[in-house]
């Protein structure tokens, strides 16, 4: 369990590069951008992977600039009751656009194409003549009226989904846990896929847009890739974790799948025949990387500031108006009684209180407690320890 009380200048450490946009939102006046800081209050990140990390006790907050957590050690974080932060949706339609033209490009041999002619170099007048001579070879197919099959329908895949159908396929999806937001938001033409087996045997075109974790790991392996059509397409721009390499180096090798596109090359792929590996280049243009780092830093300052939390993905996002009194935060696990206990702590010092809210998500829990009239700081020291010494609290900060 941890006291921490807020200082005046908070310090801000980067560990990828974050638009300028983003990090301009953190005033200058009440923060400093640290990026030697030692215990900084808040990081904000990209995909520098920070399972080997150790955090400080002044860390209250990370901010993933994008989707994916996996580089982060969330469940740890949320023992510290450090908020980690993402920023849902801000780089989809990035990634959206990425798929589609990887979709057409490696349908149309693009990729192999430019790089043949390349090899022409230095074969001067001969060039033209030996470009129509050679191009049969890179003879593709279209991608009207194929089926693509998208397995996660979250931000990127139902957006995927939805512009697949203007492109005149037909599009089966599959998303066991998808939002009622998201939902709302697909074309009814779009299939619905009762199981992941539906859409490996019918698609020409597979997609992926599901995070990687313990569930999602080794999603496309052997069994799948025997029930999938010869010569299928899979696109993988999610995470390299979610394909078994062993597996589809075998399918590669008999042309069970024609082609696999990832954002995530490694040595053993670029080894691989018909991989077509792209530099992790989903999220990087320039409105993706300004939205998430703009959406990332604002999240984390109106929580430093307020307590508030938005798009947490370990805590429960939390809402109470900020009025400027005094704001006790507790982070604590989701058991009976909590609110109570922390009340009459607060309560026996005379305080009284103006407003509370508690969230819970899992196992864990947040409160937020203002206080109605004006505070004499010396109470804050005893307070805090005392919440502190409540079995299930995990964290207290008051602002
Ligand atoms: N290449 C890049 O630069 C880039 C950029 C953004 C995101 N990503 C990756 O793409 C992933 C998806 O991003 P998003 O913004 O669409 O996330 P999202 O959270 O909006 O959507 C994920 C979807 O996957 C679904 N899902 C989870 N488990 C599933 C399962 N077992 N089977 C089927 N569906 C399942 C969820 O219900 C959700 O709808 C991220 O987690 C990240 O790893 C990569
Ligand atoms: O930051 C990036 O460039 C990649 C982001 C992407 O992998 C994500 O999960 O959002």
């Amino acid at each position: 369990m941890t006291t921490i009380t807020l200082d005046k200048t908070k310090r801000i450490k980067t560990l990828n590069h974050i638009a300028e946009v983003g990090l301009a939102i953190f005033n200058e006046e009440d923060y400093t951008i640290d990026n030697e800081a030692n215990d900084p209050d808040a990081i904000v990140v990209r995909s520098y992977p920070m399972h080997n990390m150790a955090f400080g006790g002044n860390l209250k907050a990370i901010a993933r600039a994008g989707a994916g957590v996996n580089n982060i050690p969330v469940d740890t974080c949320s023992n510290q009751g450090i908020v980690v932060f993402n920023t849902p949706g801000a780089n989809a339609n990035a990634v959206k656009e990425l798929v589609l033209t990887s979709i057409m490009a490696s349908s149309r041999n693009l990729f192999n194409g430019v790089d043949w002619v390349k090899d022409l170099k230095g074969k001067g007048e001969e060039v033209p003549q030996l470009v129509e001579q050679g191009k049969k070879q890179f003879v593709g197919r279209e991608a009207k009226g194929k089926k693509l099959g998208v397995i996660g329908l979250g931000a990127i895949g139902a957006m995927v989904a939805n512009d697949a159908l203007n492109l005149d396929m037909d599009v089966i999806g599959f998303d066991p846990y998808i939002s009622v937001d998201t939902a709302w938001e697909l074309s009814r033409n779009i299939k619905r896929a009762m199981s992941l087996g539906d859409v490996f045997e019918q698609a020409d075109f597979i997609t992926i847009h599901v995070p990687l974790t313990n569930e999602t790991a080794g999603m496309l392996n052997r069994e799948a890739f025997e029930q999938m059509k010869p010569g299928v397409h899979i696109l993988n721009f999610s995470r390299g974790g979610l394909v078994d390499e062993d597996a589809l180096e075998v399918a590669l090798e008999k042309g069970r799948v024609g082609k696999y596109i990832t954002d995530f090359p490694n040595d053993r792929l670029l080894h691989m025949e018909n991989a077509i590996t792209l530099p992790h280049l989903g999220a990087s243009t320039i409105e993706s990387e300004e939205n998430c780092a703009r959406m990332a830093t604002r999240q984390v300052r109106d929580f430093l500031e307020t307590g508030n939390i938005k798009n947490a993905v370990n805590f429960p996002n939390a809402f109470l108006p900020y009025t400027g009194k005094r704001r006790v935060t507790v982070f604590h696990h989701n058991v009976p009684n909590m609110l109570g206990q922390i009340s009459a702590i607060i309560s026996k010092r005379g305080l009284n209180i103006a407003a509370m809210i508690n969230k819970s998500r899992g196992d864990l829990a947040y409160t937020m407690i203002d206080i109605d009239e004006k505070v004499n700081g010396d109470v804050i020291p005893g307070m805090e320890a005392e919440i502190n010494t409540i079995e299930d609290v995990i964290r207290i900060r008051t602002i």
